[in-house]
């Protein structure tokens, strides 16, 4: 039975034509996923199913209704997660899991309820202790985005629309979700899914409609559904698909270590662990939410002080100089990129072009302090050319750009910056497939340059013919390092649950470098 009939739907946003000819079927009981490069409508076309946002043109049919508004839609079944986390920060959890909701339960259930349901549902999704009384400011990102989740499933919903692109889940948590979107469609709800999580999707998936540029240009269904199929689809025009991950020639020089963090301990009195990086190496950093692998990035990048240890970096002389906040990191072009943008990224108020600018100000302004636009327009559209930024105008508000496409204004940011060393934390959420793979091209090529990557990722798929070492976290501390040939999902996984033996760093510190940077030969 027909839940969803979209059809032949256009939507603009001034100039930007998000949809051009979009149409979509989804049955009850069914797991239909919306798929496309970044900026190809799939987020607007959610949006409409979802009332959010309405159509210039065509036929909706959403459960025998054309929502008008989020409201409409609520009442009439659909609930909905998007990729921009709705949350109030200062409220409670369980606040937050029932926002809005008495409308719908006619205040049916007590406060002293309310609590009940949210901590029976959070712990199951975030597979942690939960107060429902803590505010949400103090939780993680990852438990953020169970909240949302957990609110819309509250919901009972007949169609549930999930836009995933940037979500901050880790492999065990995607398993656990998958689960629950199982568990519904079970009991006959419609889920639509927007992901670019390809590999995933092929496993669990009964529909994928495909868009490019705003068209519906293909559905698949289970008995077609492989990777392959969906990427040639999604990309036909950019080639992307065929675009192999090969290693770039590989940076020859220095034999030192760029970077050195001693004796880390993420809390006070831990054990503490070694960590180094040199020059031309692409480091991976994985482990399950929670493990200490995300505060153990934002203090290489100057952002946090680690609570025990020390991390230097070495100068153009030699010399090697303290990271403990975010000036020494910028004085030793450190740059860093988050995956969670909102928060720590873009600044919604600002346009496309103040987003990318703003850190390079003193780079681009006169002694009077007066800035350089041309200059900076001018890094802007190399930068945009590179990664592909699809925007309207330079002037527009970052907020308009698609989700994958404001991580690329961060990553663009980031490589403007001249960095001798670039620090990613999961800067890949929402970014599809074709700019993942320039992505790493990029990387790799500033890696060739002599630079030093350090790319943690919630997709250890990432790291396969990609990472030079990936290092694994566990329970706080770095457990487990595998260099190129040993980097698989197998040890990633096993050394994230803790199933391999420690490797201590300090003795991997002494050792040889990795195969693929060679000492330079030396003239004498
Ligand atoms: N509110 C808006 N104002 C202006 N332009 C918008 C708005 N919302 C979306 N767009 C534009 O419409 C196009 C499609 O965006 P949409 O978010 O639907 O893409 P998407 O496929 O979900 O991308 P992503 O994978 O990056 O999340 C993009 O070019 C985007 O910049």
């Amino acid at each position: 039975m027909t839940a969803i009939s979209v059809r032949n739907i256009s939507k603009n946003f001034g100039e930007t034509r998000a949809l051009r000819d979009a149409s979509l079927e989804a049955s009850f009981a069914e797991i239909h996923a919306i798929v496309g490069e970044n900026g190809s409508g799939k987020s607007t076309l959610a949006k409409i199913i979802s009332g959010i946002v309405l159509a210039d043109g065509g036929d909706v049919d959403v459960l025998g209704h054309r929502p008008n508004s989020p409201t409409e839609a609520i009442a009439i079944g659909v609930s909905t997660i998007f990729q921009e986390m709705m949350l109030a920060e200062s409220l409670t959890i369980w606040e937050n899991v029932f926002a809005g909701s008495d409308s719908f339960w006619k205040r049916s259930s007590s406060v002293a309820e309310k609590k009940r349901q949210t901590k029976e549902i959070l712990e199951r999704l975030a597979d942690c202790p939960i107060d429902p009384d803590w505010p949400v400011s103090a939780v993680p990102l990852s438990v953020k985005q169970w909240i949302v989740i957990s609110r819309a499933l509250l919901q009972k919903p007949k169609v549930l629309v999930f836009d995933e692109s940037s979500a901050a889940l880790d492999l065990d948590a995607t398993s656990r979700l998958h689960h629950e979107m199982l568990e519904l469609k079970a009991s006959g709800t419609a889920v639509i899914i927007v992901t670019h999580r390809i590999a995933e999707l092929v496993k669990f998936a009964d529909q994928a409609t495909v868009l490019r540029d705003g068209v519906t240009v293909g559905k698949i269904g289970r008995e077609e559904m492989t990777e392959e199929n969906l990427l040639r689809l999604m990309s036909a025009t950019t080639g992307h698909s065929a675009r192999a991950a090969s290693k770039e020639p590989v940076f020859v020089g220095e034999r030192h270590p760029l970077l050195e963090a001693s004796n880390i301990g993420l809390t006070d009195g831990a054990q503490g662990f070694d960590f180094n990086l040199h020059p031309g190496q692409i480091v991976g950093i994985a482990g399950l939410d929670g493990a200490g692998q995300a505060e153990f990035v934002r203090i290489l990048a100057g952002i946090d002080k680690a609570p025990q240890g020390r991390v230097t970096v070495r100068d153009d002389t030699g010399m090697m100089q303290a990271i403990s906040n975010l000036s020494d990191a910028e004085a030793n072009r450190i740059a860093y990129v988050s995956g969670d943008r909102k928060k720590e990224g873009i600044f919604a108020n600002l346009s496309i072009m103040e987003n990318f600018g703003l850190a390079l100000y003193g780079r681009h302004s006169n002694a009077a302090g007066v800035i350089d636009q041309k200059a900076l327009r001018e890094v802007f559209d190399r930068e945009k050319d590179r990664l592909s930024i699809k925007f309207g105008h330079r002037q527009d508000k970052i907020t308009t750009l698609s989700g994958g496409n404001q991580q690329k204004v961060l990553i663009a940011r980031a490589f403007a910056l001249a960095p001798r060393i670039i620090i990613l934390n999961d800067p890949a959420r929402g970014v599809d497939i074709g700019t993942k793979q320039d992505l790493y091209t990029h990387l790799r090529a500033f890696a060739a340059g002599g630079g030093a990557v350090i790319y943690l990722s919630t997709e250890i798929e990432e790291f396969f013919n990609f990472a030079d070492r990936a290092d694994v976290f566990f329970e706080g501390h770095l457990f487990a390092s595998f260099e190129q040939d040993r980097i698989g999902e197998e040890s990633i996984l096993g050394a994230m649950f803790g199933q391999s033996e420690p490797v201590d760093m300090s003795e991997a510190l002494e050792q040889e470098l990795p195969s693929n940077i060679q000492p330079q030969a030396t003239a004498s």
